[in-house]
């Protein structure tokens, strides 16, 4: 009979020491989340009985005992068949809705929560009574880590005498550390501080009240300044810092209140994101990510959220467009703050570029408006020492741009000492604003440095004067020959130094193919040697204004003066302050050891003069 029901048709059946495994061991990241889960479903309870009679009771109570743990609510309670279809049926939920799913009045939604418990319960006793149906009787519902459950009608007399739920739970063996008193509080205080029902802690007839809400950004004060000092201190009680500034949040939109704190040193841009959230009261965790853009890496946040969505773990934000748009109205937030601190308290600015310059500029490469509010007060390193860039342009109209730290150490002094105006772009984001100069201050240009740039703005040498030092210079070219180097004489400040080195990208390419070449072999070496490009090489600025140059030039002795040379070549490897290669860590080994050598055998006749006489 093909057309009747398959007799095969089965349920699934659920290991619960399996689930309750997996849960604990993949899905929370500690026990300590059984309170959490605890407290979340007492104050759904207590919600759901508000919208029924606005004036129910409200407080919650959690009472540590020798046997284990009770939580009592006074919330909308379950009727048998809810037990059943609720408690007892593991994903099923009575806080969503077929249509809209989850609802945005309660903190639960997945139908998991309950499990939770049993990462440190024995057993679950559930006695609860029905706000929605007057005339239900209580009911118990008690289930083991074994995986059943019973449901019964209490015993007569035991019947609950209002409305509410009663949870019992019975500590597994190897469990009862998370029942002791002082942790249980510890734990209803961190995840359920700023609940917005009361819940109270008691052992041994004392009683700890856990709640402390509203949240300090939602409190009055005398003044701003109060305001102000009072949100200070309660961040550097729960961040353990103290904040350099504060930005506050509110958006009425998606329900997040709170308060940004600027962290008081430069923040790693990598370890973005540790913000301490809670969900409609309820921690969410103090290390969220994603709240913010990533370029607000100087914040960490204390806020509360209504709209915001967490994953089952209820351990992180769930990524959706409400969180990506509400991302974005922070990073509006804390744009606005700083254009406000540029206008209204310069100084205040000042601080805090001073710690975090690096995550401004980050946010003004994408946003020219808050470059140009900035620009008087961001810092770049230049040729006139570190200046905002409005300060920069006024003594040069045209800025050249570093590519690179290494290759503005390497020009820096010379160019300051020429007046030619330099900014180091180097560092991140500082090339990418640099370019946007013309747009913002106009008349001002801007170029990328290249090698010639530097040389073309050194005095020549006079024709007769370089005629005259045509032996010397053309027995310094055949020196550095080998070093693919070319030398030139100019004239140039400060006179201290004696030689420059200089090396455009194209020459810096040609150098690394170059070595590469001659540690290849066969095709490969073959390759690399078709590379071999024709682009000026580097070159070795002799100022003929320094006194160890003209002296040099007289040097009658060939060996001698290619010893010279090759100490100068050195020399001028080291400011630039580049890693050298062995080559010429060789190079300069050898040609100063030679000098050593010239100097002691020059001093040695004297000396055995001294000693004769
Ligand atoms: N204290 C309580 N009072 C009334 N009903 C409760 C109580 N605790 C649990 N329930 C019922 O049991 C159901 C399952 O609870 P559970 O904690 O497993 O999941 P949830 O709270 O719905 O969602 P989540 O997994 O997100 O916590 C709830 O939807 C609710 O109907």
């Amino acid at each position: 009979m093909p057309d009747e029901p398959s007799e095969d048709l089965h349920s699934f059946q659920v290991d619960l020491r399996g689930l309750v495994d997996l849960l604990s061991q993949h899905l929370y990241s500690s026990p300590r989340v059984y309170i959490r889960e605890l407290l979340q479903n007492a104050v759904d309870a207590v919600t759901a009985r508000a919208k029924l009679e606005p004036d129910a009771p409200r407080s919650i109570r959690i009472l540590v005992h020798e046997g284990g743990l009770r939580i009592t609510d006074p919330g909308i309670g379950l009727t048998e068949p809810d037990a059943h279809r609720f408690l007892s049926t593991i994903g099923r939920s009575s806080k969503r809705d077929e249509l809209a799913g989850a609802r945005q009045e309660f903190l639960g939604q997945f139908g998991i929560g309950l499990l939770a418990c049993f990462t440190v319960a024995e057993s679950i006793r559930v006695v609860t009574r029905s706000a929605a149906a007057p005339d239900a009787p209580t009911i118990q519902w008690l289930a083991t880590s074994d995986g059943t459950y019973s449901v019964e009608r209490v015993a007569a007399g035991q019947e609950l005498a209002e409305p509410g739920t009663r949870v019992e739970l019975t500590p597994r063996a190897g469990a009862e550390r998370w029942f002791v008193p002082e942790r249980v509080v510890e734990l209803a205080r961190e995840y359920g501080a700023l609940l917005p029902y009361e819940v109270t802690v008691e052992h041994e007839g004392r009683v700890v009240r856990t709640t402390d809400s509203p949240p300090m950004w939602d409190r009055a004060y005398p003044s701003p300044v109060a305001r102000r000092m009072a949100l200070m201190d309660y961040g550097e009680s729960v961040l353990g810092f103290a904040p350099l500034d504060l930005v506050e949040f509110d958006l009425p939109l998606v329900g997040i209140r709170g308060v940004g704190y600027v962290l008081p040193q430069p923040a790693n841009p990598t370890e973005s994101g540790r913000h301490r959230i809670h969900l409609k009261g309820m921690l969410l965790g103090d290390a969220v990510a994603g709240l913010l853009p990533d370029w607000a890496f100087f914040l960490r946040c204390l806020v509360t959220a209504d709209a915001l969505k967490p994953t089952a773990s209820r351990e992180a934000l769930y990524e959706d467009e409400t969180l990506a748009a509400v991302r974005e109205a922070l990073g509006g937030r804390i744009r606005d703050w700083l254009t406000e601190l540029a206008v209204q308290e310069p100084a205040r600015l000042h601080a805090f570029l001073s710690v975090h310059a690096v995550g401004v500029k980050a946010l003004a490469c994408h946003d020219a408006g808050l470059l140009r509010i900035m620009l008087p007060y961001l810092e770049f390193e230049t040729t006139d020492g570190r200046v905002p860039l409005t300060e920069f342009a006024k003594a040069h109209k045209e800025i050249l741009v570093a590519a690179s730290v290494e290759e503005f150490r390497q020009v820096a002094a010379i160019a300051a000492a020429q007046g030619v105006g330099v900014a180091n772009g180097g560092y991140t984001y500082d090339s990418e604003l640099l370019f946007q100069l013309p747009e913002l201050l106009p008349g001002v240009a801007v170029e990328q440095l290249a090698a010639d740039s530097i040389t073309d703005a050194l005095d020549p040498v006079d024709p007769v004067e370089e005629l005259r030092l045509a032996g010397f210079l053309t027995a310094a070219r055949a020196t550095l020959e080998p070093l693919d180097c070319d030398v030139i004489l100019r004239e140039f400040q400060p006179y201290s130094v004696s030689a420059l080195h200089v090396e455009g990208r194209a020459a810096r390419q040609e150098r690394t193919r170059a070595e590469a070449e001659a540690e290849s072999e066969g095709l490969w070496a073959e390759l690399l040697g078709a590379l071999k490009s024709t682009q000026p090489r580097a070159r070795l600025v002799l100022n003929h204004r320094n006194p160890v140059i003209r002296k040099l030039a007289q040097i009658p002795d060939p060996v001698l003066l290619g010893t010279a040379v090759e100490a100068l070549y050195g020399q001028a490897l080291l400011m630039t302050h580049r890693p050298l290669r062995p080559a010429d860590t060789a190079l300069l080994n050898r040609a100063f050891g030679e000098l050593l050598g010239w100097a002691t055998q020059v001093a040695r006749p004297a000396t055995d003069g001294q000693e004769a006489a």
